[in-house]
């Protein structure tokens, strides 16, 4: 839902304000790679970073304590202002709304670093007035500052009444670039009675049916397989249709269970299937994880370019090893083909494992 009206809903919010862009472009963002810019060591490996990833993110809220807010503040500004990102992109995750501290981040980063940043992450977003906010001030500090380009906003989705409220916040701007999934804070916010951040959990399941004795009895005590199910399904699709529906990008969010890869790696598949583009990265070690996953398989390509040069105009139906084809499923390759392209450009080992694929007949 716009706060303006259509024949307004691009027009810059100061004047002098950049416009603001009519589609979000679609750039990598596999890993969003989080840094506290007030920890040194950390922040000195940033540098080194840049090109193994596709976001570097600034981490201005959570997870800071708050006697190194303003240390992370101008931490980030020395190291925006000294480095050259090259194609990797930087954002930021500013403090909450309601914060002490978000009136001088915006201030501070906008003026100083605001034609290094790409997106500001906005936290704990709870619906479009949260957005509209945020807007009309990047606007203001955009022209004031004369930044040519507009900052972008992704909210994280960590409230119920956010969660309820994704398609208002989705549509509050032109500035929205994605939504991410904020598993933790939207655990205590619902009163879910987890203590993780992220994953699965194995009192979520489903059991198997009990097998039946010869007089047909239900074996309730006998042994039976339970699967774990996802607690976030629900959020995360959600968040794709919401997204898809006004052409910004759905991500997963943190796994805090940094040792086990394992997992990690099947939660940020879930959120891929799903239609989620990228992930974030906490640990250095996530990040080869979300660029692999969020990378389509040399062999979805090759099944894909198939189905692609099978279906000629793209209307009709053919079979592929068994299987139908069609214009609907035609599509879903394209999806597919077309990120793989995307990512080409930027990643040149998958590049060489595309083009390697040769297109069976
Ligand atoms: C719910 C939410 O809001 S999630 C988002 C907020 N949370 C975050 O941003 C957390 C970011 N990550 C971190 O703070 C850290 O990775 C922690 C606390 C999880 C683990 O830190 P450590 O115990 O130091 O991890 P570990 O010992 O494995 O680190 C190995 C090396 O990687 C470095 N490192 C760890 N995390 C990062 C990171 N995110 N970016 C860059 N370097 C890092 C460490 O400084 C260390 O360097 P060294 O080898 O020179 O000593
Ligand atoms: C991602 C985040 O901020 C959370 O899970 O609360
Ligand atoms: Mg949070």
């Amino acid at each position: 839902m716009s706060h303006k009206s259509p024949k307004d809903f691009f027009r810059p919010l100061a004047v002098g304000a950049p416009a603001p862009l009519r589609e979000i472009p679609a750039r990598p963002s596999r890993a969003i790679h989080f840094f506290d810019p007030s920890n040194e060591k950390m922040a000195a490996k940033v540098p080194g970073m840049i090109g193994t990833v596709d976001v570097l993110l600034g981490n201005l809220e959570d997870a800071i304590k708050a006697d190194n807010k303003v240390a992370a503040r101008e931490g980030l500004v020395k190291i925006a202002q000294s480095t050259d990102f090259g194609p990797t992109q930087l954002w930021t995750r500013i403090n909450a709304l309601d914060s002490p501290w978000v009136l001088d981040d915006l201030t501070t980063l906008v003026p100083a670093i605001g034609d290094k940043l790409d997106v500001i992450m906005v936290p704990k977003v709870q619906g479009a007035e949260d957005i509209h906010y945020v807007d009309r001030l990047l606007a203001q500090l955009e022209a004031k500052a004369g930044i040519q380009r507009p900052i972008l906003i992704h909210a994280i989705l960590e409230t119920a009444r956010g969660v309820a409220n994704v398609e208002e916040i989705c549509g509050a701007s032109p500035r929205m670039q994605g939504l991410s999934l904020g598993p933790a804070d939207l655990a205590a916010d619902r009163k879910m009675k987890t203590t993780r951040v992220g994953g699965g959990h194995p009192g979520y399941l489903v059991r198997q049916d009990p097998p039946k004795d010869a007089d047909g009895n239900s074996q309730i005590d006998a042994q039976r397989s339970v699967f774990q199910q996802d607690l976030w399904h629900y959020t995360i699709a959600k968040m794709v249709d919401a997204c898809a529906t006004h052409g910004i990008y759905p991500y997963y969010g943190p796994f805090g269970d940094i040792a086990d890869v394992v997992a990690c790696e099947d939660q940020f598949r879930n959120a891929f299937l799903l239609g989620c583009v990228g992930t974030w990265s906490l640990h250095p070690k996530q990040i080869a994880i979300a660029n692999r996953v969020f990378s389509p398989s040399v062999e979805d390509i090759a099944h894909a370019r198939r189905v692609v040069a099978a279906m000629g105009d793209g209307t009709g139906a053919v079979m592929i090893d068994g299987k139908m084809e069609d214009d609907a499923s035609l599509k879903q390759c394209l999806v597919l083909v077309e990120l793989a392209e995307k990512l080409a450009e930027i990643d040149p080992e998958l590049k060489k494992q595309y083009d390697a694929i040769e297109v069976q007949a």
